[in-house]
């Protein structure tokens, strides 16, 4: 089973403040959207406010169309799963999947069928047997998750179930949750800090900021064309250059044009650069493994970051040496409109 969530225009104050201030959500059946901002900006309250743990002061969370604000949590039918994963420790670990079962009233053999074939689908079917403190994190946190999918919810909730994960094994988890997610095609919500796992696994990002969301949308829109500066430099690196020109209407208009690290190129000094071109003393040049990060001063003193494929030559590149940056094709750079420009980026140029 999996449900429709709508959020329609939640607001939700906390002690003296509002921390939502009319947030509105569509998630289609299936779909998995990711909720991902600083700390603070109120994700775990509208995550909360479906799992019917806190009351809104105004607006309507709806499944399926059907409005579930009076619903008590325990008749929301959600799975969650917490960033501490809180499996019991005296119970065996397919006892832990069964448990949310035995509060459903179910049998001891559909318990047991059950426990057995969501470990199967988290890749620990051997485990059932084991304690949980014989696991390590990555496994324990499948079992949260096998626990959390055992009643057949309508919607999974996931509230930064990877913080507590090394890097590593969190990219590995990444990929894995996903694969679950999309073979049961359940309808799920997920906290992050981390842009990069928001990236990987969602269907939509919702950026939030100060209890509101800024823009929601699919990771590749996000990046390409963020609404304003906040969303550009939240995912992933940007430059983020003051420019002005002439749309054809109003003589001269503003805007914030924003040039990713990746879209940049060294460029001999003597080729012709295009309007896009940064020039500047080199301040740093470093290996990354799959790619060298390279900065400049630009001749306004804006610092441009670049990143560079792993094989460009970079021989006689050392700091404070003159180098010449360029975005060769314009459709790369977005131009955050400060007045009506649109994304007009032949007409406008970097503020020299
Ligand atoms: N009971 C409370 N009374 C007053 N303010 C609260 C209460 N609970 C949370 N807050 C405040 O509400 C704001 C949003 O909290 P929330 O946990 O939703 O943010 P978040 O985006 O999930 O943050 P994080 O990423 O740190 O978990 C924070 O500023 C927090 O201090």
């Amino acid at each position: 089973m999996t449900i429709a969530l709508t959020i329609q225009d939640v607001h939700v104050t906390l002690g003296q403040s509002l921390i939502l201030k009319g947030v509105s959500l569509d998630a289609n059946p299936g779909e998995f959207v990711t909720l991902l901002g600083a700390s603070g900006s109120g994700k775990s309250t509208l995550l909360n406010v479906i799992a019917g743990l806190q009351g809104v002061d105004s607006g309507h969370v709806l499944f399926d169309g059907v409005n579930v604000e009076k619903r008590p949590p325990r008749k929301r039918n959600v799975g969650v799963v917490f960033q501490s994963y809180a499996l019991f420790p005296h119970m065996t670990v397919g006892e832990n999947v069964a448990f949310p079962l035995r509060a459903a009233r179910r049998g001891s053999a559909e318990r047991k069928k059950v426990a057995q074939e969501m470990l199967d689908l988290v890749d620990l079917g051997s485990m059932f047997d084991r304690k949980p403190v014989s696991l390590s994190g990555g496994q324990r946190q499948r079992v949260a998750l096998a626990r959390a999918l055992a009643a057949n919810p309508g919607i999974l909730l996931l509230d930064e179930p990877m913080a507590a994960l090394d890097k590593q094994l969190r990219e590995r988890m990444q990929v894995e949750i996903k694969r679950i997610q999309q073979q049961v095609g359940i309808t799920t919500l997920a906290v992050t800090h981390d842009q990069a796992e928001a990236m990987t696994m969602s269907d939509r990002v919702a950026i939030m900021h100060q209890g509101r969301f800024v823009q929601c949308d699919r990771p590749e829109n996000l990046y390409r064309r963020p609404v304003d500066a906040y969303v550009a430099s939240f995912l992933g690196e940007a430059n983020l250059i003051e420019a002005h020109g002439d749309d054809g209407r109003s003589p001269v208009v503003t805007g914030t044009a924003v040039v990713r690290p990746e879209d940049l190129s060294l460029t001999r000094a003597d080729a012709p650069a295009g309007r896009w071109a940064f020039e500047g003393p080199v301040t740093l040049l470093s290996f990354q493994g799959s790619r060298y990060r390279l900065e400049l001063l630009n001749v306004n003193g804006e610092r441009i970051v670049c990143s560079l494929g792993p094989h460009t030559d970079v021989s006689g590149i050392v700091v404070g040496r003159h180098v010449r940056v360029a975005c060769l094709d314009p459709s790369l750079v977005h131009i955050i409109d400060h007045r009506s420009v649109g994304g007009a980026v032949e007409q406008i140029e970097p503020v020299a």
